[in-house]
């Protein structure tokens, strides 16, 4: 009771003696509420600079309020200044009521927030998620990688066994006529010379009847090796059926072509006797592209030429 007596009836009024007259407090307070205003003011326009620069933030009441507070502080402080040598007391008291009530309604929305904040993951949880998620990209770029190369193995794996013929590791029908189709074109293009040469081993079913289909096959693999080693580099060699072979020669005249069948033919006959397979000869059938040739024409005519190989008594070479 006597407190609120006093409060009215003026004895509660600070007496007047204004920072005791004293220089040294005067630049202790002026000097402390300056300082405290300029920080005050920086504090906002830091805010207002930062939300202007990232355009990514969204509108945020808790950054107007407490930009509000600061500036509302920093007023007050102002006005503790002014006041010094002018008595705005009246306004000084508003701005702290002000100050006080902005400052209340900010701490308000701050508890609010704070599960929001506690649930926020901190700089370290986000340094360490970055960890984490860069050694995963990383694993997932080795395993692409892996993933990758074991594509690339099994398309070549894939291409070879399409290409290839199984036994004799050769090219195989397709895949030849597919090069003799090439060879044709860039031999029209280029204006330049083609052979092609139609083998067929002799008297194969015998070896097979009499040796075995195992045997036969072992031969097959032999005679294949035996006529790659023969040719160059830049010509071609397919199985084209069971033991008839094709040899696409680019380049080449049919001179050179007939005598590469005959040491073709004499390697076999030689080797053959070396080998614990059967004995094994070829009937070799040798023609040069014509100007008409087609890739069939080519093959019938290659064809034609080996059997006549054949019907003259086998190993030996016939060309056109
Ligand atoms: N072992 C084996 N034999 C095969 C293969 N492909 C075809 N043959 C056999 O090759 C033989 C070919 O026989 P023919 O067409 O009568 O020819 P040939 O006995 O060589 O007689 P000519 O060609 O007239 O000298 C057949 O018995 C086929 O079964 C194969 O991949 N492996």
């Amino acid at each position: 009771m006597t407190f609120i007596n006093d409060l009215f009836n003026g004895s509660f009024m600070p007496h007047g003696h204004c920072l005791l007259w004293r220089t040294d407090l005067l630049i202790l307070h002026v000097g402390g509420d300056v300082m405290t205003f300029v920080a005050y003011m920086l504090i906002p326009l830091a805010l207002l600079r930062l939300v202007k620069m990232r355009d990514d933030l969204k509108f945020s009441w808790i950054v107007l309020m407490f930009s509000c507070f600061i500036f509302f502080c920093g007023a007050t402080h102002f006005l503790g200044i002014v006041n010094v040598w002018h008595g705005y007391y009246y306004i000084h008291g508003i701005m702290k009521t002000l100050t006080g009530m902005i400052s209340i309604a900010t701490a308000i929305m701050l508890w609010h927030l704070l599960p929001y904040a506690i649930a926020m993951p901190s700089k370290r949880n986000l340094e360490e998620k970055i960890v984490a998620l860069t050694l995963a990209e990383k694993k997932l770029a080795q395993a692409n990688q892996h993933l990758e190369s074991e594509v690339a193995k099994r398309t070549a794996q894939l291409e070879k066994l399409a290409t290839t013929d199984e036994l004799t590791e050769l090219a195989n029908r397709r895949e030849i006529m597919r090069i003799l189709d090439v060879e044709l074109l860039r031999c029209r293009r280029q204006k330049s010379t083609l052979c092609v040469m139609m083998l067929d081993l002799d008297h194969f079913k015998a070896i097979n009847d009499e040796h075995g289909h195992q045997t036969g096959d072992q031969t097959l693999k032999f005679a294949a090796e035996c006529f790659k080693q023969q040719i160059r580099k830049i010509d071609f060699i397919g199985r084209i059926g069971g033991e008839e072979f094709l040899i696409i020669l680019p380049d080449t005249a049919i001179e050179p072509a007939v005598e590469l069948a005959e040491r073709i033919r004499l390697a076999l006959n030689q080797q053959s006797t070396k080998q614990a397979l059967p004995n094994c000869t070829v009937s070799i059938g040798v023609i040069d592209c014509q100007i008409t040739d087609t890739p069939q024409s080519l093959l019938q005519r290659a064809d034609d030429m080996m059997y006549q190989a054949k019907t003259n008594g086998r190993d030996q070479v016939c060309f056109s």
